[in-house]
């Protein structure tokens, strides 16, 4: 298990507030036959009211969600799952957090510029994520860096372009075994 040259069992599409998440990480699970996990499933319920109440999460707030988001992780790869997350892992310490050492785990960046974003969250209705969030989402956000092998794509296109772009940089099975 755990191998750098082992095909991922565990793809985390991370990026800002708004950058497409879950409707992207929602498409691509669809495509690959895998499961699917929204991270903010994993929020203790103070997290979720102080998003909602407009006050950005601190790093004391995010650790518990992400080692539930790892926990989650272990869980699916040591059973020869597949699984699809949406989470922000935003910094760098947090993907490390979510890592816990596995290679068989990557990340998928969505990359978009602050502008798209913030148009595409003024249409977005019945969330609890304030848009005003947005600036602090930003400032946080360390996009990955070479040496942690992301998948970047630009989220500047339509989901199944989008989708069609992961597949072919991801080494991943488009069919269940
Ligand atoms: N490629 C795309 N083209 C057009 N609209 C998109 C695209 N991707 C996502 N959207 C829209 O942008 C909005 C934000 O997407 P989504 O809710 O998936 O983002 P998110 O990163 O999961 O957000 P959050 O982290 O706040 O939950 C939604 O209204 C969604 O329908
Ligand atoms: O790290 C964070 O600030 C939070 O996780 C947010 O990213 C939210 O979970 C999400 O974006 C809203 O759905």
């Amino acid at each position: 298990m755990n191998r750098p040259d082992k095909s991922p069992c565990a793809l985390i599409v991370m990026g800002v507030s708004g950058s497409g998440k879950s409707t992207i990480a929602t498409a691509l699970a669809e495509r690959l036959s895998w499961a699917f996990e929204d991270g903010d499933r994993f929020h203790p319920a103070s997290n979720v009211a102080k998003m909602r109440a407009g006050h950005p999460l601190t790093d004391e707030d995010r650790w518990p969600w992400l080692e539930a988001i790892a926990d989650e992780i272990g869980r699916v790869c040591e059973a020869s799952g597949h699984v699809v997350i949406a989470c922000s892992a935003l910094k760098r310490v947090y993907r490390d957090v979510l890592l816990r050492g596995r290679h068989d785990v990557r990340f998928v960046f969505l990359d978009g510029s602050q502008t798209l974003i913030a148009d595409r969250l003024a249409r977005r209705k019945g969330h609890f994520m304030p848009p005003g969030l947005l600036d602090s989402q930003f400032r946080t956000l360390e996009p990955p860096q070479a040496d942690e092998r992301p998948i970047t794509v630009s989220i500047d296109a339509p989901v199944e372009t989008i989708v069609n772009n992961i597949v072919a940089q991801a080494q991943v099975r488009t069919q269940s075994p």
